[in-house]
């Protein structure tokens, strides 16, 4: 028999087993060779030989595919360890009295039960007693103060649906009971917004996914997923927010009829008085004609000068001097040989920069700021209701402020001058609006600053529904002086969330914190029958997507019988702190900032959630709410690990938690003029997900869309 007709054989034994030829091919020749082409060992038994020597390399294959994984896994878990040794770290050393990151590891050594998961993902407030049905370690609420689960919004508590509560996560089986398996390859990739369920597919959209929905983010910088983003920014070296410093002269072309004359003595043009003259060496010195340098020279110099007319033209000149001899040469080589060595020198640069369009712009500033100036005290120019309002004051307020490492040069233009309010009076505080980076102006959108819970939903709850044990009746003046907790303290732990400074207390920040900054921490509950999947589908059920376990806060409310000043009501009294929407600098495009200093725990803002749709059947509270619909949350920007933000459920209205509001508290001490960021819980590292949503220009140290760059140490670069 020929060798060819033996192999098409061989090839077609293995196909009727499944194995394609290509499979096939190399495990043949090495059979061959180690059998010394003796066929006869191949075909006997019908290729028993060559099928087992085929699956054994499969398995080594599929072996070592699951080592690389493996390594890969721990090189990640290394990492989020360090990360969150140097955070603790870095935390530990700021002023923070009672160290809370070590009290609360103490608190896990105590033996405490499970952590609490007291984390964004999951939309529903869950009560234990009611629907955790298996609890691997039963704790009084006492002892899982603030550790209650949630699940996800609008629908966790539907009749008949168990919560399977786990020390990790559970999977249903063949036979449809639930097993406890460990989801390695998800941990860390949770999102940390309130819905835990795949980013595709989450029910809720909330402001925290805004990221991935450019269209409905106008004005919005959103970058996309290409490698080659527009700004350059060396991947491996953490940035700040500041603006790029420009450390050599801006050429500022002369146009070619100015070339030859003296902007000053050119006709109708008055030159500006010597403030608005730049002298970038600070040491020329021109003679009666300017043209002559005198004392340097061989040290070029340059002058920029600006005129204007009255008609409005505008003139800027550059005098250069330093070499004897100037060959001529044209604007266009100019500029180009000027934008090469700007995108060289600098890290942070579009690459379509343009010094002509440069100095268009600083043509149109001049030009706005010169038609603007008067002699009045300087005022916001308020183009429009959500209009951006570009301050024209000239007297600003030079303040760096410090945080983590990062120094953000924020210019505050005097922003008591700045007299407008995208809440439209709706919040007890002003939210004012500048730009001083660019023309942007703001989205448009409706401000509401509260979920408008009634609309379009068909909502059951009612004061009549709330039981005195979901509430405290019997309470007087403020529940927070009491010397026993009341019903509403009992339901988030057994102690007040709040202190008598209306700060979120430390246990339940901390745990917060620490959840969102170590995945690995987080708890994760599997229904048996999710309510959320039968919402969706309820012919073919789907397997629950989990739910995280996380800490809340009960707030008293309107059957309490405390009075409104009670201090176990904070969120429900809206914003009380003095904020800003402004333009960041580095491609993050609008912010918010805090104008006053904020102690660490302080309730910052709400942020709205909606659902996708509304459940009429089920007649469960679906909160509808359409995306222009927003609040300051929706300016709130990412920040990898160390944000100044984390979200914490509260709940205030309902007992049943179908709804509950997502607030933000300090997670330590903000300065005034910081920008107010929170970590989305995105996975930069997630290449299989078909939407990276933005490239992160958070300039933390710890930035998660930072390839690791290592030193020779091993260690990955902090700064
Ligand atoms: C909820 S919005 C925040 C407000 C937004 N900056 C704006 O101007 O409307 C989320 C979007 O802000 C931008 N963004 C937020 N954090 C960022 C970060 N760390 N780096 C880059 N872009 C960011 C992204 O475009 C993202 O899609």
């Amino acid at each position: 028999m020929a060798p060819n007709i033996r192999v098409a054989k061989a090839f077609r034994a293995m196909k009727d087993l499944g194995i394609p030829e290509e499979k096939t091919k190399p495990v043949l020749k090495r059979l061959l060779k180690l059998y010394d082409k003796n066929w006869e060992l191949i075909e006997e038994e019908n290729y028993r030989a060559l099928a087992d020597a085929i699956f054994d390399s499969q398995e080594s294959e599929a072996l070592e595919h699951k080592k690389k994984l493996d390594v890969q896994q721990r090189r990640k878990q290394l990492e989020q360890a360090e990360r969150m040794k140097a955070i603790e770290e870095e935390t530990q050393t700021q002023e923070e009295p009672e160290r809370p990151l070590k009290r609360l590891r103490l608190r896990h050594q105590d033996g405490q039960s499970s952590p609490s998961s007291p984390n964004s993902n999951g939309a529903l407030l869950k009560r234990p007693k009611l629907e955790v049905d298996e609890v691997p370690e039963p704790v009084s609420p006492l002892k899982r103060k603030g550790k209650q689960p949630i699940l996800p919004n609008d629908l966790a508590r539907i009749e008949g649906s168990d919560v399977i509560h786990s020390g990790d996560v559970v999977v249903a089986d063949a036979t449809g009971s639930y097993l406890a398996v460990r989801r390695l390859r998800n941990r860390g990739k949770e999102p940390l917004s309130p819905h835990p369920a795949p980013r595709e597919k989450r029910l809720v959209k909330s402001s925290d996914v805004h990221f991935k929905e450019p269209k409905v983010e106008t004005g919005v910088n959103v970058m996309p997923k290409k490698k080659n983003h527009a700004l350059i920014i060396p991947k491996d070296e953490p940035h700040s927010d500041n603006p790029p410093h420009y450390q050599v002269p801006l050429a500022v072309i002369m146009p070619e009829s100015l070339a030859n004359e003296d902007a000053s003595t050119d006709n109708n043009l008055e030159t500006e008085p010597d403030s608005e003259s730049v002298d970038l060496r600070n040491h020329v010195h021109e003679t009666s004609n300017g043209n002559e340098l005198i004392g340097i020279p061989n040290e070029p110099t340059a002058k920029v000068d600006i005129a204007s007319s009255s008609s409005g033209e505008i003139k800027i000149s550059l005098c250069v001097n330093g070499k004897t001899k100037l060959s001529a040469t044209s604007v266009d080589t100019l500029l180009k040989t000027v934008e090469d060595k700007c995108l060289k020198s600098y890290k942070l640069l579009d690459p379509s920069f343009s010094v002509k369009k440069l100095m268009k712009d600083m043509c149109e500033c001049f030009l706005e700021l010169g038609s603007n100036s008067t002699n009045e005290p300087p005022v916001a120019i308020d183009v429009g209701p959500m209009k951006s309002v570009i301050d024209n004051n000239g007297n600003d307020h030079e303040k760096q402020v410090e945080q983590n490492g990062i120094i953000e040069n924020n210019t505050m233009s005097s922003s008591d001058d700045v007299v407008n309010d995208i809440a439209k009076g709706q919040e007890s505080e002003a939210i004012s609006l500048v730009n001083e980076v660019n023309t942007e102006c703001l989205p448009s959108f409706h401000y509401i600053p509260k979920n408008a819970v009634f609309q379009n939903a068909h909502v059951d709850f009612s004061l009549a529904r709330i039981a005195d044990d979901n509430c405290c009746p019997t309470c007087f003046d403020d529940c927070l002086t009491s010397s026993t907790p009341c019903p509403c303290a009992l339901q988030s732990g057994g102690e007040f969330a709040y202190t008598s400074e209306g700060l979120v207390k430390e246990w339940l920040l901390d745990d917060c914190i620490q959840m969102n900054r170590d995945p690995q921490k987080r708890v994760v509950l599997y229904c048996k029958e999710c309510p959320l999947e039968r919402s969706k589908n309820e012919e073919i059920l789907e397997q629950c997507k989990g739910h995280l376990e996380r800490g809340f806060i009960k707030e008293c409310w309107l059957k309490c019988g405390c009075n409104k000043k009670c201090g176990n009501r904070v969120v429900q009294c809206g914003i009380k702190h003095k904020l800003q929407v402004f333009m960041t600098h580095g491609g993050k495009g609008w912010g918010v900032r805090t104008l006053e200093d904020l102690p660490k725990g302080a309730f910052y803002c709400l942020m709205l959630i909606g659902a996708e749709r509304v459940n009429l059947r089920m007649k469960k509270l679906c909160v509808w709410m359409p995306l222009i619909m927003e609040n300051v949350a929706r300016f709130i920007n990412h920040r990898c690990f160390d944000s100044n933000l984390v979200e914490i459920p509260v709940e205030v209205e309902n007992p049943d938690r179908h709804y509950y509001h997502l607030a933000f508290f300090t997670t330590r001490k903000v300065k005034a003029l910081e920008e107010l960021t929170r970590d989305y819980g995105i996975d930069f590292d997630d290449d299989d997900h078909p939407v990276k949503p933005f490239q992160c220009q958070c300039g933390s140290r710890y930035c998660r869309d930072i390839k690791p760059s290592t030193t020779r140490s091993g260690k990955r670069r902090l700064s």
